[in-house]
């Protein structure tokens, strides 16, 4: 079964990126994005490239070329619904913030209502894709709402999640590791594995694309995500340790990851991860394991997560002790607010976490990053409910110039690895800061002997003084 016209059903940071690569890769296949949001939809039809509701180095060229030709980004749910052979659902899995489950489960109730509209609109077969990562036996859910529609519409689900990291987005959709696919194993599901298979054999080489059951591969993701995220926690336990010692955790990382059985990505030890998923899906995987009462195994997961609450914690904590015991009054100037370099995107950055710590010492706090947004960056403060809005716009400030930023500030905190950070013009930001003029470099980007040279008193993560 040849693939002439797929819709997808959330046009966010996968829905978008994803579509846009695959239109590209496939030009007899029309692609059409739909989303609830009409602003969202609105930026994503914008004339001006610049204005993305995603920034994805290398995106805006892929949507220039596919936008219009085979591309379409719409409000028109129910018209794209009933269009498409194959509907990817790419719609949110927040944790939970409500009722059972709160602060662990995934939030299915999108995933939900897209299921009841497609059964609603459907009037001939289709295969239905889940892209966004899903609790394990998800699919039986979505299966069981589209076969009791009473239209004798045929459904095939599938599993087929994402694993694009954000900042490289596109390069990760043009060569990815691996596509996993699970479906079925009745020759029906067989079929709409290969019908899907099919799209992506048209640039992924048949090798990396993986076939699986449904079950294995919704628990694949949230699996990868996990092992990924305890990497990142377990350089950040040994970065305390080092900071101890007088060991260098970036010797370390590299002395391990040079053990091709280790492996050396993923090792950077740094304020603590950040990002929609890797906590929403650990948090997700500790429910699951709890609900079938794998207790030992809920809290080995849970574990992750509390290094990283603690690593976010005990860098704020640092940045008080050193300054004499006391923020209260004093300026501390942000480089960073996104979770990562080349992205827009703050979800659960650690740059909020310790705002939000600093700010109840009553430091006063200046933003600057290259891509977020002031209003981003106070809708995130706000959504801590932590203090008034008014109280959170008088002690933090954002600027659109890194100099101004650091100008008179008594410590300098870089919670992302932003590459111009450095660049700057160190000796001059010294020059116009209060001595002693403290540097806490959360993400090991800049050297520690030239700004100790200059003056700085400078804290690298994972490094002793
Ligand atoms: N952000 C990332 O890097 C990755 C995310 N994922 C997963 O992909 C899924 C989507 O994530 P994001 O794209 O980051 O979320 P997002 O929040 O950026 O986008 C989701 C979009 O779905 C739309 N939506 C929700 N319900 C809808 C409905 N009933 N009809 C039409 N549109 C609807 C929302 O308006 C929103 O624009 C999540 O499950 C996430 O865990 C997977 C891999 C990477
Ligand atoms: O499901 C998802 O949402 C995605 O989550 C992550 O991608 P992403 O969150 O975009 O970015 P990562 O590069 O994984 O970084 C996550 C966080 O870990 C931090 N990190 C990463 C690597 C490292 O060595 N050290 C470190 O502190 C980053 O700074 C960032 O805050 C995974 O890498 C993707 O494979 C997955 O598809």
């Amino acid at each position: 079964m040849k693939i002439k016209n797929i819709c997808c059903i959330g046009a966010g940071y996968v829905g978008g990126p994803t579509m846009a690569v695959i239109a590209k890769q496939c030009p007899n296949i029309k692609v059409t994005v739909v989303d609830i949001n009409e602003a969202r939809i609105a930026a994503w039809n914008d004339e001006n490239l610049d204005n993305l509701p995603v920034f994805e180095p290398g995106l805006d060229a892929i949507v220039a070329e596919a936008r219009g030709r085979n591309l379409f980004f719409s409000t028109e749910v129910d018209k794209a619904i009933d269009e498409a052979e194959m509907i990817f659902i790419s719609v949110n899995t927040p944790t939970k913030t409500y009722g059972k489950g709160k602060g662990m489960a995934a939030d299915l109730k999108y995933i939900e209502l897209c299921a009841r509209q497609i059964a609603r609109v459907s009037k001939q077969d289709k295969i239905i894709v889940e892209k966004s990562t899903l609790p394990v036996r998800t699919a039986s859910a979505i299966k069981d709402i589209l076969d009791n529609t009473g239209n004798d519409v045929a459904f095939q689900i599938l599993s087929n999640p994402e694993f694009l990291a954000e900042g490289t987005a596109v390069e990760d959709l043009l060569s990815p590791d691996r596509v996993l696919i699970g479906g079925d194993t009745n020759p029906e599901g067989l079929k709409a594995i290969e019908a899907l298979a099919d799209v992506y054999a048209n640039w992924v080489p048949q090798d990396r694309i993986l076939r699986t059951n449904v079950w294995s591969s919704e628990l694949s993701k949230l699996t990868a995500n996990a092992f990924l995220a305890q990497r990142v926690s377990s350089i950040n336990a040994m970065s305390e340790i080092c900071e101890k010692t007088g060991a260098d955790v970036n010797e370390v990382s590299k002395a391990i990851g040079m053990d091709s059985r280790i492996g050396a990505k993923f090792l950077k030890s740094s304020v603590g991860f950040g990002g929609s998923c890797f906590q929403k899906d650990i948090l997700n995987l500790v429910y699951i394991a709890k609900s079938y009462g794998l207790n030992e195994v809920a809290d080995y997961w849970e574990q992750v997560i509390l290094m990283n609450e603690h690593q976010k914690q005990r860098f704020s904590d640092n940045i008080v002790s050193t300054l004499y015991n006391t923020v209260s009054g004093k300026k501390i100037a942000f480089l960073g607010w996104a979770f990562k370099k080349d992205t827009n995107d703050t979800r659960e950055s650690a740059a909020i976490k310790i705002a939000d710590n600093l700010l109840n010492e009553q430091a006063e706090i200046t933003v600057f990053d290259p891509k977020v947004v002031e209003e981003r960056i106070y809708a995130d403060l706000e959504y801590l409910n932590t203090r008034s809005n008014e109280e959170n716009r008088n002690l933090l400030k954002v600027e659109n110039d890194p100099y101004k930023t650091c100008e008179n500030a008594h410590a300098i905190a870089i919670l992302t690895e932003w590459d111009e950070f450095k660049t700057y013009d160190w000796k001059q930001i010294f020059n116009k800061m209060q001595k002693p003029a403290f540097v806490f470099d959360g993400r090991g980007l800049l050297d520690k002997e030239t700004l100790e040279d200059i003056g700085f008193v400078y804290y690298k993560i994972g490094t002793g003084q």
